[in-house]
């Protein structure tokens, strides 16, 4: 997998520790693509590939990444131990496992020790997509581009929400 905007700079690396966590994190590519920011994606393992790890978690900054969404399933260390080794925000998305249903996900990356933060968002898809969204967040601080679009795509989203329940 390579960067989904070749144009644009990526802002976000999104991060996965298996080709099969590819199904859920594609939400939060979805969801960056939508609201246009730059992002790339790339699978990257604690446990597997550790030397890309470390050359990824540290050079992420120097290469123009705001924010790193990083997605895993079961021991899930690689949202805590790239943000141990970076001072960008770190979004953690817990993979559903299929032993434990992602409660050992949620858990591994949920519980950092203090003064190493990983923001964790709910378990799968949902989560994968609240991650871009919130990614979207943070960089519409400073872009008004991406608030603005970040905005509009709320609007939507409320003006899509019916008030009246249809019967089948
Ligand atoms: N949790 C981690 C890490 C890591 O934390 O570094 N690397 C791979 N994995 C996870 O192993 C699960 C099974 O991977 P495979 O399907 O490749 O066997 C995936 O959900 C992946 O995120």
């Amino acid at each position: 997998m390579s960067s989904k905007s070749p144009k644009a700079e990526p802002l976000v690396g999104v991060i996965m520790g298996s080709q099969s966590d590819w199904q859920i994190m594609r939400k939060a590519a979805e969801a960056l693509e939508e609201l246009g920011v730059a992002y790339e994606t790339r699978i990257v393992s604690a446990h597997r590939t550790p030397g890309r790890l470390y050359e990824y978690a540290n050079n992420a900054q120097a290469r123009g990444l705001k924010i790193i969404i990083a997605g895993a399933g079961g021991a899930a260390h690689l949202p805590g131990m790239t943000a141990s080794m970076t001072n960008l925000p770190v979004i953690g998305v817990p993979i559903q496992s299929k032993t434990l249903k992602g409660l050992d996900s949620l858990l591994s990356i949920v519980q950092m020790p203090a003064g190493v933060p990983v923001a964790t968002v709910a378990i799968g898809e949902a989560g994968a997509a609240n991650a871009g969204l919130l990614a979207a967040s943070i960089l519409a601080l400073s872009d008004a581009d991406v608030a603005k679009r970040l905005a509009d795509w709320r609007a939507r989203q409320t003006a899509a929400v019916g008030e009246t329940p249809k019967s089948d």
